[in-house]
């Protein structure tokens, strides 16, 4: 892969493709289109751990901290890293000096759901692009910081934000967006990243009407299948995580939050395609397959979580092109990415208890463990039952790995539990619109986060290490026998990739709810990762709260080499 095709030193849909063979940049959020966040690098292993040590720091600065979430991006000698309030830097990748930083003006009357982070830019080209809480697209020179595009994904004053790291597909600019709390319409776009005009749109509710590459209208599934009457208008199904991306099928996996409100007596039916894994032409934004993990989702189970692409070998010896995703329902589910047919559905935490197991059809059965009608209760609250996972669920949007290595992946679990109960609720403009209410509660005296190695081949879980508070940074595999994460009480940790032992940590200042990433530059192998607590627990968290209550807050990138750093040329 050589330089853009105008000829500047810009970056390629073929870099972006191949970025997880390349060890001296990061174009990918996820470092990669198949979001394994794994890397090939080995000079960081388990014998050299203990000699990481801080090259540089970066504050964020600002008077207001907040969450962040962010995963770097790297290429020509630069870092891009995005923080809380829509702000976004590029560093010096050698020295961590400031090159440009951009601030965007957020209007008042935001409504970000929980928190207002953001999880990291795309590049492409000579650009740097990244969506804002307002709901904005910002496209910047990659050199300067100066404001080449903008777009409106949709009017923040409707409920619409923007949280995620846009995504480079089939040289297209692909987001998603925010405010399924608010009954905003779920909506995946795609645009030229270098003008910003849009090429399709693709609703993820069905009734709803996108566009095509020709610009001609064609409406999601078919109106009220899966919906009664009018219930689909403000159906929710946010895409607010992103997704991932196989070049060769060419079909782009999405995420789709939870229906709109959460009381879903008031929608009957399956509420296609909310809660559910799409799977989109990359060249028109059809849905090509669905897979929907919560069918009429009771529990705000979003299904946004990420689809992360692997293949392996079946008893035959055939190459099984695969994803795997670690939905926020508590079960692990192994599709066949072609078709989205389910190969297996095992659970990754333990005490589920809104249902027993998923079936051969693809179709949880359920324990009857949703919330009581409140209409049966003369329109006041309803019934409340207890249920697990809590709705932040078993996974919430930190991150799994893969690694090719040892096979397994790498969730940053969590068990809760929650009780909650339906109230009465009317759609408004721009309000909150759940018609539920709930506390989270802790099942254990002693842990809510749990690191899982999960074999997706058996479904069995070969090793854990608890966490006190809720595990909420990604995870990152290494060829050099590591797992990264990060913690709130502020440590980034490095795991033995085959026991779980930890073999390093470092004590970042602030609760760690973000990304670790590594690449390489001058014969040395880089880790980096945000600190700076917040995100959705501290906000929602109910009875996990007071375990949370002392951890400052923070904002500040960390970049990390060995203290004596090995050749890189013996591999
Ligand atoms: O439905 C939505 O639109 C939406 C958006 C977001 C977001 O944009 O961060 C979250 C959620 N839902 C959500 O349910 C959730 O648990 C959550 C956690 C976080 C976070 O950053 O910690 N964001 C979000």
């Amino acid at each position: 892969e050589t330089a853009g095709a105008d000829g500047t030193n810009g970056v390629t849909q073929s870099m972006i493709n191949n970025d997880h063979a390349h060890n001296d940049r990061i174009t990918s959020y996820g470092m990669g289109p198949h979001g394994q966040r794994y890397s090939t690098l080995e000079q960081i292993n388990r014998d050299t751990v203990g000699d990481l040590t801080p090259a540089w720091a970066f504050s964020f600065g600002g008077e207001q901290q907040r969450g962040q979430e962010s995963q770097t991006l790297v290429y020509d000698g630069k870092i891009f890293v995005t923080g809380s309030y829509s702000r976004m830097w590029a560093l010096d990748a050698e020295s961590g000096e400031l090159i440009w930083s951009y601030e965007h003006r957020l209007p008042d009357g935001i409504s970000p759901c929980c928190d207002v982070v953001n999880r990291g830019p795309a590049i492409y080209d000579d650009l740097v692009i990244f969506g804002t809480l307002d709901a904005q697209l910002v496209a910047v020179d990659m050199e300067t910081g100066r404001v080449r595009w903008r777009d409106e994904i949709a009017d923040y004053r409707e409920g619409y934000s923007y949280t995620a790291a846009p995504m480079i597909a089939n040289d297209l600019l692909i987001t998603g967006n925010s405010g399924g709390e608010f009954g905003a319409v779920g909506e995946v776009q795609a645009r030229d990243p270098r003008t910003g005009e849009m090429v399709w749109s693709r609703p993820v509710v069905e009734g709803h009407v996108g566009m095509l590459p020709d610009g001609s209208d064609s409406m999601t599934g078919e109106k009220n299948a899966t919906w009664e009457g009018n219930t689909w208008e403000q159906g929710g199904g946010a895409p607010w995580l992103g997704g991932t991306y196989d070049p060769e099928l060419n079909l782009v996996y999405i995420g789709t939050g939870n229906p709109a409100p959460w009381n879903a007596h008031s929608r009957p039916g399956d509420n296609l395609y909310t809660s559910a894994t799409v799977a989109l032409d990359g060249d028109t934004g059809e849905i090509v397959w669905h897979y929907q993990t919560t069918p009429n989702d009771h529990w705000d189970y979003d299904g946004v979580n990420e689809l992360v692409l692997f293949d392996y070998e079946d008893e035959n010896g055939e190459v099984v092109k695969a994803g795997a995703k670690a939905d926020r329902n508590g079960f692990f589910y192994v599709l066949d990415r072609e078709t989205g047919e389910l190969l297996s559905a095992e659970p990754f935490i333990d005490n589920i208890t809104w249902a027993d197991r998923i079936d051969s059809d693809g179709r949880p059965v359920e324990t009857g463990n949703r919330p009581g009608n409140p209409a049966e209760t003369d329109g006041d609250r309803g019934e409340s039952v207890t249920v697990a996972p809590a709705f932040l669920g078993g996974k919430n949007w930190s991150h799994m790995s893969y690694s090719p290595r040892t096979g397994l992946f790498y969730i940053p679990a969590n068990e809760w539990e929650m009780e909650i109960w339906n109230e009465p609720v009317t759609y408004r403009r721009g309000a909150a619109y759940l018609g539920a209410g709930f506390t989270i509660k802790p099942i254990y005296d002693d842990k809510v986060g749990v690191l899982r190695a999960m074999n997706p081949r058996t479904g069995e879980i070969e090793w854990e290490v608890p966490n006190p508070t809720p595990m909420w940074s990604s995870t990152m595999a290494t060829a050099g026998g590591l797992v990264f994460a990060g913690t709130p009480e502020g440590f980034i940790k490095a795991y033995d990739d085959e026991t779980g032992e930890v073999l390093w940590q470092f004590q970042t200042g602030s609760g760690v709810v973000g990304q670790p990433a590594t690449w390489e530059m001058d014969g040395n192998q880089y880790l980096s990762v945000v600190s700076g607590w917040g995100g959705a627990v501290p906000l929602w968290g109910g009875e996990i709260g007071p375990l949370v209550r002392h951890i400052t807050q923070g904002g500040m990138l960390w970049v990390f080499k060995l203290h004596q750093s090995a050749d890189l040329a013996s591999h």
